[in-house]
């Protein structure tokens, strides 16, 4: 088994408590249906606040006090470090409600950091500037309607109509590469937004275990955290498939993004007589084009390390597709390490990036 990333880490900034404002009925209900440019216009707003929430966040855990605090992720510990400090709290708590009384939600404000001029948080700043805007992007986020809205609008994108749902891609590529070992395939959809995909109406898996932060369809996909999930300790709780479209990308920081990627070994199965184990990657094109610390060769360089090797790969115009095969735990390097170093330089790049910590 590798055993790389046995730790139980929490990724979710976004996901399960309300933060530290009571919802009201006020709170904009998340919208059944949005037109398209609507949909694409929240979910790059959507991209962008989680993006600075994350940068924020780690430069906050600088200040966190116990050494507990500044390890951990969860949404929980900045929640209950800024309640226990009076001066955090009103801080948080005058911007969360100004921006979410204020805010027209059909504009991006003005006074939340602007993703054109504003993509480094500055030096400069301190923890009363970072507690003003962790203010100003919970009340936002929670104006916009949530993740949930995020969500929703991520749902449209992936309407057939629109050439969404990727993992048509995926069912191509098994029907390609013949992959019919037995007719006991399980699969695990990370990130699931929907049971109506391709994947589940492909019938090429007896089972599939879907889990997202916030389920849409409670009872169908489970609500859970990859990052928590229990790693299995029999091979029969393993899966012969992962599917992780568009996740990673939505991971708030690069240490969880490299997590996530070692995490994913120990959920598959082992290779037993040639019979591989398969995982679909997908992710934005500009986290690989175009960004200030990543691309395709780093990406190559995770893979090998972590025991994979490309069966398929495709680019779209805004997409980057992968169908990879997992060697086994005896492929894996539990060595590894992959440290944030810049690679293009350039204001117009992006900051993705993945981080591979022992
Ligand atoms: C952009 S959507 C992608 C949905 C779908 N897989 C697709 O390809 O269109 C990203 C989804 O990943 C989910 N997600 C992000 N981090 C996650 C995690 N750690 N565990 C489970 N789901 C996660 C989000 O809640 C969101 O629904």
């Amino acid at each position: 088994m590798a055993k790389r990333n046995t730790k139980k880490r929490s990724s979710s900034l976004l996901s399960k408590k309300n933060g530290l404002i009571t919802k009201s009925k006020e709170i904009k209900a998340s919208p059944k249906t949005l037109k398209p440019l609507r949909a694409r216009q929240l979910i790059r707003r959507f991209h962008v606040l989680i993006k600075y929430k994350s940068n924020i966040l780690s430069k906050l855990r600088e200040y966190f006090t116990s050494n507990e605090q500044k390890k951990n992720n969860d949404d929980d510990y900045y929640k209950k470090w800024i309640n226990g400090n009076v001066k955090m709290k009103k801080i948080y708590d005058y911007e969360w409600n100004k921006i979410f009384n204020e805010l027209k939600i059909n504009k991006t404000p003005s006074s939340v950091i602007d993703p054109k001029t504003n993509d480094i948080i500055d030096n400069s700043m301190d923890v009363n500037d970072l507690v003003r805007i962790l203010g100003k992007i919970d009340g936002e986020i929670e104006k916009r309607g949530g993740l949930k809205t995020y969500q929703i609008a991520s749902t449209l994108g992936q309407d057939g109509k629109r050439g969404g749902d990727s993992s048509k891609l995926l069912v191509k590529w098994m029907n390609e590469i013949e992959y019919k070992y037995d007719n006991n395939l399980k699969a695990l959809e990370i990130g699931c937004l929907s049971s109506k995909n391709e994947i589940s109406k492909c019938k090429l898996f007896k089972d599939i275990t879907r889990i997202d932060l916030h389920s849409q369809e409670p009872g169908i996909i489970e609500e859970e955290d990859f990052l928590e999930r229990i790693i299995p300790t029999f091979e029969s709780e393993k899966f012969d498939c992962i599917s992780c479209s568009l996740v990673v990308n939505f991971v708030p920081s690069p240490e969880l993004r490299g997590d996530m990627m070692c995490r994913m070994c120990d959920f598959l199965k082992e290779p037993v007589d040639n019979k591989y184990s398969l995982l679909f990657f997908v992710i934005p094109l500009p986290c690989i084009e175009n960004s200030r610390y990543f691309d395709n060769e780093i990406m190559n360089i995770i893979w090998k390390k972590l025991g994979f090797e490309k069966l398929k790969y495709h680019q779209s115009t805004k997409l980057a597709y992968w169908l990879m095969k997992w060697k086994g735990s005896s492929y894996v390097d539990m060595n590894f390490i992959l440290k944030k170093k810049e690679i293009r330089k350039g204001s117009d790049r992006n900051n993705f990036c993945i981080v591979i910590r022992n």
